[in-house]
């Protein structure tokens, strides 16, 4: 099923004609892209192709200077601020780190579109933080100060955040790029488990290919592929795009595409020397 299939009737993400520009330079420009519900989007390009000022544009952080975006039917731009809140939740790629907080009020504050300003977090939103802290594997860290948490540690914190606020659509900045690789790999499992509509900028391509159902290319502000990672994550499209040499072939256990990247040629490191038994 393709991306425009399973959004015919509104549901999921869809972006029109979306332009953002700076001082008179087009950053964003004209983007046309829909990421089906339920699924996880890939979006991906080279460094300044304009990735997190999409997805600000997309969460309302940044106003496009045209277009629109619809989620699950409705213009995001006139939601209310609480209704964005309940329907949308951002994890950002560098999220503050003075704040003097411990990592569970940090999680509860995926709770606020819910309550009014005087209530106090019931006995239920804190269930609800703390079992998204177990989720991120961040369970004994719930009275930690935020300012204390490593980088990885925070990414995951701000997940549990995210998830708690029991969006509609999660948009994703980075989310594993302090992240270990086993906690990469449980970051994205978590995500793609817990069913949500979601739109994800990612550098790491193999991970992009692994965990993605549709994956959307930006070079230099546009759209310029978008796909399944099969259709899009070609050795033409990476040559085109980054500029570098790569296989693509199959993961023997998923299926899905697995990415080999050759640096150039002038920089070939030299091959290892061979251990030998006589050495020791
Ligand atoms: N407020 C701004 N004023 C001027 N230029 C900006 C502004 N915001 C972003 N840019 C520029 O827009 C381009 C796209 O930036 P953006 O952060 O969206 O790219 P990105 O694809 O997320 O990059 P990266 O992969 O390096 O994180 C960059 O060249 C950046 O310098």
């Amino acid at each position: 099923m393709t991306a425009a299939e399973t959004t015919q009737d509104g549901s999921g993400l869809r972006v029109h004609d979306l332009s953002w520009s700076a001082r008179g330079t087009v950053i964003v420009d004209d983007v046309e892209l829909t990421a089906p519900a339920g699924r996880i989007t890939g979006l991906i390009g080279p460094n300044g192709s304009g990735k997190t000022t999409l997805l600000r544009a997309v969460a309302r952080l940044a106003r496009p200077d045209r277009g629109a975006v619809h989620l699950d039917g409705s213009d995001v731009a006139r939601l209310r601020r609480r209704e964005l809140a309940r329907r949308l939740a951002v994890v950002e790629q560098h999220a503050g780190t003075d704040l003097d907080m411990t990592a569970l009020d940090v999680v509860l504050l995926g709770r606020t579109p819910y309550r009014t300003a005087l209530q106090a977090d019931s006995g239920a939103d804190r269930a609800l933080a703390l079992d998204a802290l177990a989720r991120v594997d961040m369970a004994g860290f719930a009275a930690r100060k935020w300012s204390t948490l490593s980088g990885g540690e925070r990414q995951r914190v701000q997940l549990a955040r995210a998830l708690t606020q029991q969006p509609g659509l999660l948009v994703l900045d980075e989310p594993t790029n302090h992240l270990d690789v086993s906690h990469a790999l449980s970051l994205l499992t978590l995500v793609r488990e817990a069913g949500l509509t979601s739109i994800a900028a990612l550098h790491d391509l193999n991970l992009a290919a692994m965990f993605c159902d549709h994956v959307v290319v930006l070079r230099r502000g546009r759209a310029v592929a978008a796909g399944s990672p099969h259709d899009v994550l070609t050795p033409e499209l990476l040559r085109d795009v980054y500029e570098v040499d790569a296989d693509v072939g199959t993961h023997p256990r998923t299926g899905r595409p697995l990415l080999t990247f050759h640096p150039p040629a002038a920089s070939q490191p030299p091959a290892p020397a061979p251990s030998s038994q006589e050495d020791s």
